[in-house]
């Protein structure tokens, strides 16, 4: 292969609900296809996160068990993460990640845990009640449409800088009240969406394989891969 990327699988023994862990597969199928090699590494819990390390990093989703013993460890690599960032890295995060990367995230039980603040959003709790069932987004700028499906108590507000990852089309998105699913900021793309969403949307894939790319080899042309065409189903 021509081209290698270093991803980082951000607590993936602990935060990869619903298989989230296909997101890292349906990579390396995208990745093949653009002539890239994936050196994937879990960076778990006690465990450094250097951001000049990577390329890319994943973030999956996680149950309130599991965050809580995550939002602990993950200030540790705040810093880091931030840096990576805001220096234009790459990353995906679903669920549990995404509403980690914010402020806080307010358990079912009530019980408030920090996130590391480096996006704008915020999560609280809802009254025994979970958003269950299938989802379908989209995307205003470029067109796309996405299919997921989603299961969190949480209720996401996206604040200053965060455009949504999608409008809801159907379903109930970050919070059921403003239409907005997701987030993107800078080249970090944040969902509810399991399925797992790259295996569903190859084109999230694409531009998080593009970003990469481009990042990491500024002088070439990596116009090729982004006219890869992605399958209709994965
Ligand atoms: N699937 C998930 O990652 C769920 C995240 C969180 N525990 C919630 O219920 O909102």
């Amino acid at each position: 292969m021509t081209y290698e990327l270093n991803v980082a699988h951000l607590y993936g023994d602990l935060m990869n609900t619903y298989g989230d862990i296909g997101n890292i597969l349906a990579l390396n199928y995208y990745a093949k296809q653009m002539d890239v090699h994936l050196n994937v590494k879990v960076i778990s819990l006690e465990e450094t996160f250097h951001a000049a390390d990577y390329d890319l990093a994943f973030f999956g989703g996680g149950q309130d068990f599991e965050q809580t013993i995550v939002a602990q460890d993950i200030q540790t690599k705040k810093a880091e993460l931030i840096k990576f960032i805001e220096s234009g890295g790459p990353l995906l995060a679903i669920c549990g990640g995404f509403q980690l990367l914010g402020h806080y995230y307010i358990g079912a039980d009530g019980e408030k845990l920090p996130g590391i603040g480096a996006l704008d959003h915020y999560t609280l709790a809802q009254d025994h009640n979970r958003f269950i069932g299938n989802i379908v987004i989209k995307n205003q700028e470029t067109g796309e449409t996405y299919h997921g499906f989603e299961n969190h108590q949480g209720r996401t507000f996206i604040g200053k800088g965060e455009r949504p990852l999608g409008d809801v089309v159907k379903g109930k998105g970050n919070n059921g009240e403003d239409g907005t699913e997701g987030a993107i900021y800078k080249n970090v793309y944040c969902s509810y969406f399991h399925g797992p969403i790259l295996t569903r949307n190859g084109d999230i894939a694409k531009h998080l394989l593009v970003a990469a790319l481009k990042r990491k080899f500024p002088d070439d042309d990596f116009s090729q891969q982004e006219a890869l065409p992605i399958p209709a189903t994965f």
